[in-house]
């Protein structure tokens, strides 16, 4: 018998209530967080998104990606330069770029990033920006759903969340390179972290080599079993974030997550991988007071909360969250 899939697959296009949706995503939000969504109309301008990835990554100089290097959680990291699991030695084996809010231009004028963008990048800003926004739109009828789930009023988290020119929502482009045979490398291609803000939508591509994996909370952190998430044509990755645990009290899950080079090693090398991730955050001044009683979490999730350096019941700006997290997860290599 298969042993049963780590991150289950639900089809939300005939779940147009924010009632049925919750009813469908309520148990994995409360177990890993982790669930892949089909049916939700992205496909083909996701895979635009992975084309103009490809071809940032493949063509854009260097000159031109330094031009527009990471700073305050937009632009270019260099590949090696991010460390995700600062308790290992080795850093991440990827390149990515960050692209915040792009204002659509009016009246048929250029659209307006909030960063310099490399010129490969800036020539499809309009199509990004669309990309965006669409991505937001989806995690706002997922957010309705959390909000049921919870016995909230349906806009209790939409209502937090809003998309404009100091939203800190991040579109992500990754590209893990190829490793070539016979190469000694760390199996680490991204390190074992939790995601931030309050729900993640990653992209995975079919060809692009697997590898992400989650280990549940019920897993020991010390030799504890990761489980592979795998891959599901068409369809986006969501998973929950520490703001979302931290709001929700930990009845929603926020899960550990990597990716990892196969071990040991296959004699003919591993492709390269190409994902692409948006980070929805909530709006800046949001409180991320925990929406039920403190007296009912429990001491194994308080204790996970605490490691994050999340305090469940203490009044904090996503702002404010989002600074301490991104200080304590993202170190950045020399
Ligand atoms: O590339 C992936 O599949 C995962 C990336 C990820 O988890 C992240 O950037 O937060
Ligand atoms: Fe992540």
């Amino acid at each position: 018998m298969a042993p049963p899939q780590a991150v289950p697959v639900i089809d939300i296009s005939q779940l147009d209530d924010p009632h049925s949706l919750a009813d469908a995503i309520k148990d994995t939000l409360a177990s890993t967080g982790f669930l892949f969504v089909t049916g939700h109309g992205l496909e083909h301008q996701a895979e635009r998104m992975f084309d103009i990835s490809e071809r940032f990554f493949r063509d854009e100089t260097d000159d031109e990606k330094l031009r527009c290097a990471y700073s305050e959680n937009k632009g270019y990291t260099r590949f090696s330069q991010e460390v995700l699991d600062p308790t290992r030695p080795a850093p991440d084996l990827k390149e990515g770029f960050n692209t915040a809010h792009i204002q659509l231009g009016e009246n048929g004028n250029p659209p307006v990033p909030s960063q310099p963008l490399p010129n490969l990048l800036q020539q499809h800003a309009a199509e990004l920006a669309a990309f965006q926004h669409a991505c937001f739109s989806i995690c706002q009828r997922l957010l309705q759903a959390f909000a049921v789930a919870l016995d909230l009023p349906v806009d209790f988290f939409t209502s937090q969340h809003h998309a404009g020119p100091d939203s800190r929502s991040i579109l992500r482009f990754l590209h893990y390179p190829a490793i070539p045979a016979g190469a000694t490398v760390d199996p680490n291609r991204a390190g074992a972290h939790t995601d931030y803000g309050s729900l993640t939508c990653l992209f995975q591509r079919e060809d692009g080599g697997e590898g992400l994996q989650i280990l549940p909370s019920t897993e020991p952190l010390e030799g504890g079993r990761w489980r592979d998430v795998g891959m599901v044509r068409g369809a986006m990755l969501v998973n929950v974030g520490d703001a979302i645990e931290l709001w929700s009290g930990a009845n929603f899950k926020s899960t550990l997550h990597r990716v990892v080079l196969p071990t040991p090693l296959p004699p003919t090398g591993v492709p390269e991988r190409f994902s692409i991730a948006w980070f929805n955050q909530p709006s800046p001044q949001a409180s991320l007071r925990t929406c039920v009683p403190v007296s009912t979490i429990s001491p194994e999730d308080r204790e996970r909360m605490a490691r994050k350096g999340v305090e469940p019941g203490k009044d904090v700006t996503a702002d404010a969250h989002l600074e301490a997290r991104l200080k304590s997860t993202y170190k950045l290599a020399k």
